[in-house]
């Protein structure tokens, strides 16, 4: 998957990530040159594997807006909602889907566990939080029967195992392609062990 320079809104959004980055730390600065490669490119994985999704996508602790505002850009049949506590990288997201005319994006600036519930079909997290954390988020605003796309990195088989102990649920792992021995955890059927 390549992204085409100066056409292709991800374009103009990896020139967001670069001009706001010195100020807000959106992404570890020592990966700014990889935005379209490492970033970018990480998060088109999980819209191509989620291409069959429908309905509302919540992206929590979205930062910078990895993978929500990619998945807005290539999905624009989704109304997506991005949960993100950080005020500046609120107005930083708000300032993307303004340039960008992402009319399909909601941006909520509150925290993850006292938020109202939000009952969504879909929802993504990256770098977030350890699995079992991670799953209480999940619970709390996942419609019963929806779907979580976990990205995790290497150490996903020992989260899976530690989420266990407290979680049940159906777990279709996706190797990543960008990052070797990561993973795309797609979660169904989440329920107290
Ligand atoms: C390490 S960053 C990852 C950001 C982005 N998902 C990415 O992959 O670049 C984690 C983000 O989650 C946000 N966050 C952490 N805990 C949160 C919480 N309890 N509620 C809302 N946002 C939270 C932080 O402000 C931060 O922007």
């Amino acid at each position: 998957m390549t992204v085409s320079r100066e056409t292709d809104p991800l374009e103009k959004y990896a020139a967001l990530i670069r001009k706001w980055n010195p100020v807000i730390n959106l992404v570890a600065p020592s990966t700014l040159d990889q935005v379209e490669s490492r970033h970018i490119a990480d998060c088109l994985q999980l819209v191509t594997i989620s291409a069959k999704a429908r309905g509302p996508w919540l992206d929590m602790g979205s930062g910078g807006g990895l993978p929500g505002i990619v998945l807005a850009i290539r999905r624009p049949d989704l109304p997506v909602t991005l949960l993100e506590s950080d005020k500046r990288k609120g107005s930083f997201l708000r300032t993307v889907a303004r340039e960008l005319e992402l009319t399909n994006v909601q941006i909520i600036s509150e925290r993850i566990e006292s938020a109202r519930p939000l009952f969504s079909s879909n929802i993504s997290a990256r770098a977030l939080a350890p699995l079992p954390l991670l799953m209480s988020y999940v619970h709390r605003h996942l419609d019963p029967r929806g779907r979580a796309w976990l990205m995790k990195g290497r150490n996903w088989q020992s989260e899976v195992e530690e989420a266990r102990k407290i979680w049940s649920f159906q777990l279709n792992a996706h190797e990543s392609h960008t990052h070797p021995g990561a993973a795309i955890l797609e979660l169904t059927d989440i329920r107290y062990a």
